[in-house]
């Protein structure tokens, strides 16, 4: 017990750094995808703890090393259980269901049996890396179960959970075939951490519902009231933190001379538009990418825009490759963008212009900088992190956010033109409003987010967390509700 060296200790399925393999079969390290990564890694720099989590790619040995002043454990996966635990049971079954099931959840016990396989892996090695007494941190859907088993491990560890997309309502989570072990293996931690108060009182319904026997049996009491589950002895808190970025770091990017430059750069090379509209996303069916091009191809047929004057940039990261919805949504998106440009292009002058990669951070923060109408329809998003990004970059106060209500970002956001994906003639309207925003209004608009965005902070959600974690049970008590802030 306590053999590991480190006091702090973030437990996430990836790293924040993937190990990618050269076509001349060398090897380098680049970073990972999706907000997760873009909300820890400040973090854990700033705290110089442990980062347990798996390197991308199977059945690949290596010990702990430091890289950029973070230690990393990495654990290793075999190729099989990359498709059955991570394709499988983590983005085919939870992922659908915890996102309002937009795609059909598929329940498959060999998924899940390496769901729980690959859980222990990752409670084993959390143990080895954690001093005794340490805090451990553990992140998200993929490693539900991480939390009783670490305690039944180490129960000298504390041991905090924070879920990064929705907890869905009793209804959908109904259907888990695995739903009593999924809520107890949540309530090993001693508190649990969600976006949204919703989500929290989503867990503390199905808490008292599942795992809530009478306590006479020695087992589970809930009190929701009061955000505590009793599980035993044990309180187990739970409460709404709603994550952040960097933003002071991104402010700053945004200001620099060669970003500045990039943006307008990058305005010439798109040939000069009126209006540039930018979707930034993973490429997930839960983005509503094909939301926003949907809107724009009836928005160009209708004449309420004129592809001369309005093009688009979608930026798509590839993601969960080999996960059938994921091939298909991808097939889809590209053939909207080949219509949109077929019908309404120019030769040379495309309205959507389309990569699917990652982009590097200086470049990115200069399309926010450049973009006058940023769009962030997803159908259901537990934060989104691209919102926040953007307006963080607008310190000129220009632009306008076009955010669906269905997006965590949404509750904090109120000042963005918000719209209901389900509603295409919203997202058009709300599309237009920004698109022919007063110069002075749009201003008033950016002035509040980015006060909003400034303040709450990626420094302040892990604090607000770590210290609630810090602090003793009955304390932590009023949490529920407590930081999401207008
Ligand atoms: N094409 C891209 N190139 C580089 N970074 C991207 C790209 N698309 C998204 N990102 C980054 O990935 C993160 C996405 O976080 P978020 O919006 O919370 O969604 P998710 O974590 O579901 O992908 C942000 O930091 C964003 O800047
Ligand atoms: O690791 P991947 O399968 O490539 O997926 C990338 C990450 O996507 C998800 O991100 C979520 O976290 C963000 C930060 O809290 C939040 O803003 C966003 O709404 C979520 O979708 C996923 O939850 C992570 O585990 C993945 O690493």
């Amino acid at each position: 017990m306590g053999s590991g060296a480190s006091e702090f200790v973030v437990v996430a399925n990836r790293l924040p750094v993937d190990l990618e393999t050269l076509p001349d079969g060398s090897t380098r390290w680049k970073r990972s995808p999706g907000g997760l990564v873009t909300a820890l890694e400040p973090i854990l720099r700033g705290k110089s703890g442990a980062w347990v989590g798996w390197p991308g790619v199977a059945d690949t040995d290596l010990g702990p090393i430091v890289e950029d002043g973070i230690e990393l454990h990495p654990v290793r996966l075999s190729a099989k259980e990359v498709a059955d635990y991570y394709e499988g049971f983590s983005n085919a079954t939870l992922w659908p269901l915890y996102h309002d099931v937009i795609v059909k959840p598929v329940y498959d016990r060999t998924w899940w049996d390496a769901y729980v396989e690959v859980n222990r892996r990752f409670a084993e090695a959390t143990s080895k890396a954690a001093a005794h007494g340490a805090t451990v941190w553990i992140q998200d859907y993929q490693l539900q179960l991480v939390p009783k088993m670490l305690r039944m491990l180490r129960p000298d560890l504390t041991i905090g959970f924070f879920l990064h997309i929705p907890f869905p309502p009793v209804e959908l989570f109904m259907q888990m075939p695995w739903r009593t072990e999924i809520v107890e293996g949540l309530l090993g931690a001693d508190l649990i951490g969600f976006h949204l108060p919703g989500g929290a009182q989503n867990f503390l319904y199905l808490a008292r519902r599942l795992a809530g026997q009478p306590t006479s049996r020695g087992n589970v009491g809930v009190r929701s009231k009061l955000g505590v589950v009793q599980v035993g002895f044990r309180n187990v808190r739970v409460g709404a933190f709603p994550i952040s970025i960097d933003s002071g770091k991104l402010d700053e990017l945004a200001r620099t001379k060669s970003v500045r430059d990039r943006a307008k750069q990058l305005r010439k090379e798109l040939g000069n538009p009126q209006r540039i509209m930018l979707g930034v996303d993973r490429l997930d069916y839960t983005k509503g990418i094909d939301v926003r091009l949907n809107a724009i191809r009836e928005l160009l047929e209708e004449g309420r825009i004129d592809p001369a004057e309005n093009i688009m940039v979608q930026l798509a990261t590839p993601s969960r490759e080999r996960v059938e919805s994921y091939v298909q949504m991808r097939g889809d998106i590209e053939k909207q963008v080949g219509r949109i440009n077929g019908e309404f292009g120019q030769v040379g002058r495309p309205v959507v212009h389309y990569l699917h990669r990652a982009i590097p951070r200086e470049e990115l923060t200069a399309f926010f900088v450049a973009a006058d109408v940023m769009l962030v329809t997803p159908l259901r998003d537990g934060m989104n992190l691209v919102a926040k990004e953007y307006v963080a970059c607008r310190t000129d106060l220009g632009g306008a956010l076009v955010l669906s209500e269905f997006t965590g970002a949404a509750a904090e956001l109120r000042q963005a033109y918000l719209t209901n994906p389900h509603d295409l003639e919203d997202v058009k309207d709300s599309m237009v409003e920004a698109l022919t925003q007063d110069r002075e209004a749009g201003r008033r608009r950016m002035r509040g987010l980015r006060r909003q965005v400034l303040a709450h902070d990626v420094d302040r959600w892990a604090k607000s967390f770590l210290s609630a974690l810090a602090r003793d049970s009955v304390a932590g008590a009023a949490l529920l509700g407590d930081e999401v802030q207008a």
